[in-house]
C-alpha cells in the first residue's frame, strides 16, 4: 500500500483574548528573531494590531504586510517580502490565512493561523486556495503549525461571517455525496475516515443550527471547534475532498461570474441546497438548517443576480474537472439548470 502523510496543526488555543499571548505561543513553538505579519484592510485593526504588540512585546521583530487578494501574485509578493523571516503570522479572514499558508510552504518557513472570522474551513488545513488565471485552485500547502482563535474577536465579527463558516460545514454533506460517487464510478480513492469525520462535524452544526447565536463566545467556539475539525477532516483525505465538491465547483464559478460574490461560505451553502437535490437527497433540510442558522438561501439573499446563478450552474463542471461530482463531464444544460434553481427556490 502506498505511504500516507498526514499534517496536523502543533498546538491549538482557542479562547477569548488567546490574541494576547501570540508572543508566548510562537515563543514557545521555538521560534525567534523576525516574523512577518500578513493581514487584511479591516482586520489590521481588528486583530493584527495586537499580535504585533504581544509578538513585539517578546522580543520579536515584527514586519507586516496587507493583502487585498488571495492571487499567486499576492502570494509571491508576500515571498520577495521574506528575508531572514522564521516564521509567517495570518491575521485574517480565509483570503488572508491561504496567501500567509502558501507563501510559507513555498519559502520552506512554518505558518501561524490566527483567524479573525469563523467564515471559512481553511483555519487550519494543509490546503490554501489561490486564484490564478484558471479561476481557484486547490493547492497543497503545509499545515499551520499553531492555530490562535480567539473567540473576543470572532464572536464581534460580522454574524454574517460566522453564519458563512456554519455554511461552508453544511456542505460537507454534498462534498461526501460527489466523494462517493466519484469513488464507485471512477475508483477515485476514498478515506472511511476522513468522510466520517467531516459528515460528524456536518451533523453536529445542523443539529446546533438554531442555537448558533450573534455576539455569543458559545456559538463562536463551537462553530470554530467544527472549522477545525472539518479542517482535520481535509488533513487526514490530503485534499479538500471531504468538504468541497460540485456546490464548491458552483461557488468558484459564482466568484468568476457575479459582479460581487457573496462571502465563500454563503455561496457554498446555497450551493448544497441545490447539488442535493441533484443526488435526488433532501434538499429542504438543507434549506431550513441554512435558514436557522441566518444564511444564504436564496440569489435575492445572496445579492447575486439569478441569471448568473444559471451561468455558474452551467459552468461549474468545468471548474477543476479532474474532481468527478454529480455534475458529470457535460454538466449541466441551460433548461437542467433553470429547472433546478427554480424548484429549489434558489431564483
Ligand atoms: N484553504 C482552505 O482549505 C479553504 C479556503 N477557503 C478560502 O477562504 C476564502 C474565504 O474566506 P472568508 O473569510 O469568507 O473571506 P475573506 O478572507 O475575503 O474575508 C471576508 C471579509 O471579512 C473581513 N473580516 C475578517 N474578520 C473580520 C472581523 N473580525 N471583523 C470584521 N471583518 C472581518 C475581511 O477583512 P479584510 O478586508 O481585512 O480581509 C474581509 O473583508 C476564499 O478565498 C476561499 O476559497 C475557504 C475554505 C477552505
Ligand atoms: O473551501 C474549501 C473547503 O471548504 C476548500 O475547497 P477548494 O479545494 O474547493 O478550494
Ligand atoms: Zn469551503
Amino acid at each position: 500500500m502506498d505511504s500516507k502523510k498526514i499534517q496536523m496543526p502543533r498546538e491549538v488555543h482557542i479562547g477569548a483574548d488567546v490574541i494576547d499571548n501570540t508572543g508566548s505561543i510562537c515563543k514557545d513553538l521555538r521560534f525567534y528573531g523576525e516574523v512577518l505579519v500578513v493581514t487584511g484592510p479591516n482586520t489590521l485593526k481588528i486583530g493584527a494590531d495586537k499580535a504585533i504588540e504581544s509578538l513585539e512585546n517578546e522580543d520579536f521583530e515584527v514586519d507586516l504586510s496587507k493583502i487585498n487578494d488571495a492571487t499567486s501574485k499576492t502570494v509571491k509578493k508576500i515571498e520577495d517580502k521574506l528575508n531572514n523571516t522564521s516564521l509567517i503570522v495570518g491575521v485574517g479572514g480565509g483570503k488572508v490565512i491561504d496567501v500567509a499558508k502558501m507563501a510559507a510552504t513555498n519559502a520552506g518557513i512554518y505558518f501561524v493561523s490566527v483567524p479573525t472570522a469563523a467564515s471559512h474551513d481553511g483555519i487550519a488545513s494543509p490546503l490554501a486556495s489561490i486564484k490564478n488565471n484558471k479561476g481557484s485552485v486547490s493547492m497543497t500547502a503545509q499545515a499551520p503549525i499553531g492555530v490562535i482563535a480567539d473567540t473576543n474577536i470572532i464572536r464581534n465579527a460580522p454574524f454574517r461571517l460566522l453564519s458563512a463558516g456554519c455554511a461552508d460545514i453544511v456542505s460537507n454533506y454534498t462534498a461526501i455525496k460527489d466523494w462517493q460517487l466519484a469513488n464507485r464510478l471512477q475508483n477515485e480513492s476514498y478515506s472511511e475516515s476522513a468522510a466520517a469525520l467531516s459528515l460528524m462535524t456536518a451533523k453536529l452544526i445542523m443539529k446546533s443550527s438554531k442555537s448558533i447565536k450573534k455576539g455569543l463566545e458559545e456559538s463562536a467556539r463551537l462553530v470554530v471547534k467544527s472549522l477545525f475539525s472539518s479542517g482535520m477532516a481535509i488533513s487526514i483525505a490530503g485534499s479538500s475532498r471531504p468538504a468541497s465538491g460540485s456546490e464548491h465547483k458552483f461557488s468558484h464559478a459564482l466568484d468568476k461570474i457575479a459582479k460581487k460574490p457573496a462571502l465563500h461560505g454563503e455561496q457554498c451553502g446555497v450551493g448544497t441546497i441545490m447539488m442535493m437535490s441533484l443526488h435526488g437527497g433532501d434538499w429542504e433540510v438543507i434549506k431550513n438548517a441554512l435558514h436557522d442558522m441566518n444564511a444564504p438561501t436564496n440569489a435575492y439573499e445572496l445579492g447575486i443576480d439569478p441569471d448568473d446563478i444559471i451561468e455558474a450552474l452551467i459552468m461549474a463542471h468545468k471548474i477543476r474537472p479532474e474532481r468527478y461530482t454529480i455534475l458529470g463531464d457535460r454538466g449541466l444544460s441551460r433548461d437542467a439548470a433553470k429547472k433546478l434553481a427554480i424548484k429549489t427556490g434558489v431564483i
